[in-house]
């Protein structure tokens, strides 16, 4: 993409908006978009992609760029030493003091770095994953998050099969091909705006990763069931369930988040589904859940997470989640699936899931839950997807990251409520 003055100028002034990290970073930039409306689709792509590949790299970026590390210096560090351009492409955009910082920062060695510094994440994360990994495998999970993430798309069954959006898309010069493990699953390696083209307008497609739709098929719901997708969200996971149960049956669609559930409705519309009814709940033990106890077939549990297996989306995430936040979530998350189990019925299922990367708010959630529950056992995630023809074999836990499995890092465990 071409550099140029006004493109780099507006890439270091959306940085100054996002680096104080006190909100997301994509709401940060939605809002320099809109404050900033003259650009073009292709300078938005150059501002976002260059602020977000300064998040993935930052504590990189200030080693390099020391003691300079205002937000124009992590991106010229970003430009040169990271994405490789040279000083010659570079000069026209530099004042006249940088040219010679730059080459010091070229020339900055980076093998025998700390490993915090080489996998770009927080102190206290790298310490919680050397607990548990070697530093290869550390390495190898950071660069798997260092990478934007492909477009997956998911084929809504209800609308459409897979061979005929595949086929449109195709027509239409937009390369995609099937997902390796999903069987709804499309991955698109550019980014046309999909929310513009006709197959999403009429719900045949919503977006969707890989790994979010395979734990649809951890629960697997059946047509004419009675399921609750606990924390539902904007109900990427719900539309699934919906999609699985041929719109026969009944999910109730629980949250604690009205600005959530009124983002589901629009895409309920879209899809075509009619067993779908979005409830608003105040916390997990709501009244409103209590009439349900024993009834339900299959509840999935996603819960409220750190979010850190989504760090090639968010990347700010990793420096954002303190871990104290990571105690309080911790704590919600085991009360949200000691709630959530009540509704499930003798022989039903029940999924926990996050999109974490850390065992405290995965096995040891899970591990804590089954000793104090023993009328609930595990079942081995790799079965519940071999009986569906789902060749994925992560052991007894459902586990993903994108350095293995090309998705965003997840987490699931399914359990049954023994007969
Ligand atoms: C990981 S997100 C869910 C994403 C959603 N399932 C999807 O696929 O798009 C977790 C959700 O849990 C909700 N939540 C937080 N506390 C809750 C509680 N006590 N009971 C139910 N939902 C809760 C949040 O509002 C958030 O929407």
């Amino acid at each position: 993409m071409q550099l140029s003055t006004t493109r780099l100028g507006h890439a270091v002034h959306a940085l100054i908006d996002i680096l104080p990290l006190n909100h997301p970073a994509d709401a940060s930039l939605s809002r320099y978009f809109r404050n900033n409306h003259e650009l073009g689709p292709k300078d938005r792509a150059f501002v976002a992609e260059t602020v977000y590949a300064v998040l993935r790299r930052k504590r990189l970026l200030e080693h390099l760029a020391a003691p300079h590390t205002s937000p124009r210096h992590l991106i010229l560090a970003l430009l040169a030493k990271v994405q490789g351009l040279s000083l010659r492409e570079l000069e026209p955009l530099l004042h006249k003091e940088e040219n010679e910082w730059l080459k010091q920062v070229k020339a900055v060695p980076t093998d025998n770095l700390p490993l915090a510094v080489r996998v770009d994440f927080p102190d206290w994360l790298t310490e919680r994953l050397v607990e548990r990994m070697p530093e290869e495998e550390i390495l190898a999970l950071a660069r798997g998050m260092q990478h934007s993430a492909p477009l997956d798309l998911r084929v809504n069954t209800v609308r459409a099969n897979r061979d005929e959006v595949l086929a449109i898309l195709k027509r239409d010069g937009i390369p995609a091909e099937a997902t390796p493990f999903s069987p709804v699953g499309v991955r698109i390696m550019e980014k046309p705006a999909i929310n513009r083209h006709p197959l999403f307008l009429t719900g045949k497609i919503e977006v969707q990763d890989e790994g979010s739709q395979l734990l649809g098929y951890l629960v697997a719901p059946k047509r004419g069931e009675m399921i609750a997708d606990f924390c539902a969200g904007a109900g990427g996971k719900t539309l699934l369930l919906g999609a699985l149960m041929h719109s026969q049956g009944r999910i109730y669609a629980f949250d604690v988040s009205e600005k959530r559930l009124t983002q589901l409705k629009p895409r309920l519309k879209r899809s075509g589904l009619s067993n779908l009814h979005p409830q608003l709940i105040s916390n997990e033990n709501d009244i409103k859940i209590k009439r349900l106890a024993g009834k339900l077939d299959r509840v999935l549990v996603d819960a409220p997470c750190s979010g850190l297996g989504t760090l090639r989306r968010n990347p700010d995430l990793k420096w954002r989640q303190k871990p104290q936040d990571i105690e309080e979530l911790t704590q919600k998350q085991a009360a949200i699936l000691t709630a959530a189990a009540r509704l499930v019925k003798v022989g039903g299922r029940l999924v926990y899931a996050t999109c974490s990367i850390l065992e405290e708010e995965n096995e040891r959630i899970v591990e804590a839950f089954l000793a104090t529950h023993p009328e609930f056992e595990l079942r081995a995630a790799s079965e519940v997807l071999a009986q569906q023809n789902i060749p994925l074999d992560t052991g007894k836990y459902f586990k993903l990251a994108p350095h293995l499995h090309g998705t965003d890092g997840f987490f699931a465990a399914v359990m049954e409520r023994k007969s």
